[in-house]
């Protein structure tokens, strides 16, 4: 096993609650859509995503009507992700979000980046999204810590040509690299990249634990498999 020199973290079941999304981000979207398309459907950026949803909908079937139609089925559909990311983003601002983090999160990801381990994320969330969910957390903006941002742009998280346009975009090899996430299919395509892997099963998420990767209750758990430091215990 080549040791690790960087780390490629999942979001939803892996840094942060599967809750959190599905009960607070997702509905908070669906329910500013139609309010968000009145006030900001005219500019460049929301324009250019509604041009997109079109493109992808189905046969007379209208931008905002595929939007919903996404929504409801939790469809990782790019246009859908970047809306999502740019109505968040007013609810970060003004204090209504909060990145939800598992405790162990933070502590791990800033013992692992003292120690030059490089962090970066890949979720389905847009790039604007995980910037937002790091940067106004519940432990504080972490998005300094990271250093690289992939979402559904650079291709399907269950695609193994994803993980290797990553690597690439990384400069490293892609055994250099540790996938971590929920997802068995997610870990499966990463480590037929050449990724390590290493699922996290999260009683409190109810992960389906998956024999195919190592797995870890939590990222001091990843750190014990994978030889990455621990965190500073905490002060008394
Ligand atoms: C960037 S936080 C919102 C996550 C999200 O929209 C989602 O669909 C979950 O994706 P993940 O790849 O993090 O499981
Ligand atoms: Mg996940």
């Amino acid at each position: 096993m080549a040791p690790v020199s960087a780390v490629l973290t999942d979001i939803e079941g892996t840094t942060s609650a599967i809750a959190f999304v599905k009960d607070t981000l997702f509905p908070f979207a669906r329910r500013a859509l139609e309010g968000f398309l009145a006030d900001h459907g005219d500019t460049p950026e929301v324009a250019a995503i509604l041009a997109d949803a079109r493109r992808l909908a189905e046969p007379g079937e209208d931008a905002p009507a595929a939007l919903r139609r996404w929504m409801d089925e939790d469809a990782k559909v790019t246009p859908l992700k970047a809306l999502q990311g740019l109505i968040w983003r007013q609810g970060y601002l003004d204090g209504r979000l909060r990145g939800h983090l598992w405790p162990d999160v933070a502590p791990s990801l800033r013992a692992w980046s003292r120690a030059g381990i490089g962090l970066h994320v890949y979720s389905s969330g847009s790039v604007d999204a995980q910037k937002l969910l790091f940067g106004h957390s519940e432990a504080g903006d972490l998005s300094p810590l990271f250093g690289g941002f992939f979402d559904t742009r650079v291709g399907g998280k269950r695609e193994a040509a994803s993980y290797s346009a990553i690597a690439r975009g990384l400069h490293l090899s892609p055994s250099e690299i540790l996938f971590l996430s929920d997802v068995a299919e997610e870990l499966d395509a990463a480590a037929t990249a050449g990724l390590a892997t290493c699922q996290l099963v999260r009683g409190a998420d109810g992960t389906r634990p998956c024999d195919r990767h190592r797995q870890a209750a939590d990222f001091p758990g990843v750190a014990t498999l994978f030889g990455l430091p621990q965190p500073r215990p905490a002060a008394a």
